[in-house]
């Protein structure tokens, strides 16, 4: 299964990353066709102007709506001649920004469930809103936020979600098992790790983990991951889980 992927954004060289370790191999490997369009390519005005000023008034400037309906046309242009089922293809657009939906890793398993997706990133003040309603006739349009904070545009937030996605597909990560017992995996924060030497710093690796005995190791590092997920992120777990985990931290 090979996963296309769009990006469209006035720095294209921002997703040079892409083209390193596990992502380049995947690429290299034909698991991922990444194509980076530059948004001013799709603008004609002789100084290739993407961002004017916001009605309305207020600081900083908006991102035409011109330029980005020429860009994503070109985008969807891609999908076709359809696909052998006669559908024009179309990608899921994925526009990151602070006021997006969580990007979550569930949503990266759906993503990645995906043939084909686009990512727009906006920079200045964002984006003008009738490219919201011009791209959501034609494709299924995501908006999704890394988390509550505020970066100077998409690109930092398309790099960690083409990571998230992508790590996720088969072939793309060599040792699958690294993939089930890890973080938010199963809603809850991974376990402690640890590795030689057994003593370093004067600090000894837990008992149980020198053992042989597997049952022992597995109960040890689920009863970590509840612990750590009720100390760092109360919020993951239902109520009274969180309560009754933190009690037992309390009598300890
Ligand atoms: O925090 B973000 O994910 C983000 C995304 C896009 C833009 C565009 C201007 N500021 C942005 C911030």
């Amino acid at each position: 299964r090979s996963l296309r992927l769009d990006v469209v954004s006035i720095f294209p060289e921002y997703l040079a990353p892409l083209d390193l370790s596990l992502i380049g191999k995947a690429r290299r490997d034909g698991l991922i066709d990444l194509h980076v369009h530059d948004l001013r390519d799709f603008a004609h005005d002789r100084h290739r102007t993407v961002d004017d000023s916001p009605y309305g008034g207020g600081a900083g400037m908006v991102m035409k709506p011109g330029p980005w309906s020429e860009a994503l046309g070109h985008v969807l242009a891609q999908g076709s001649p359809p696909a052998e089922d006669h559908q024009p293809r179309v990608p899921t657009l994925i526009i990151p920004g602070p006021g997006g939906e969580p990007f979550t890793q569930q949503i990266a398993r759906e993503l990645s469930e995906e043939p084909w997706l686009a990512f727009a990133c906006g920079r200045y003040e964002g984006i003008d809103e009738r490219v919201y309603e011009w791209a959501g006739e034609r494709m299924p349009v995501r908006v999704l936020s890394l988390g509550d904070y505020v970066l100077n545009g998409g690109e930092v937030a398309v790099l960690a979600m083409v990571e998230a996605v992508a790590r996720l597909l088969p072939g793309v990560i060599g040792n699958v098992e690294s993939l089930v017992e890890e973080s938010h995996e199963d809603g809850l924060l991974e376990y402690p790790v640890y590795t030689k030497p057994a003593e370093w710093d004067g600090r000894a690796v837990p008992d149980v983990l020198l053992g042989g005995n597997h049952r022992a190791i597995a109960a040890w590092r689920r009863e970590q991951r509840i612990q750590r997920t009720a100390q760092r992120r109360p919020d993951l777990l239902p109520p009274t889980a969180a309560t009754s985990a933190l009690s037992g931290l309390e009598e300890r």
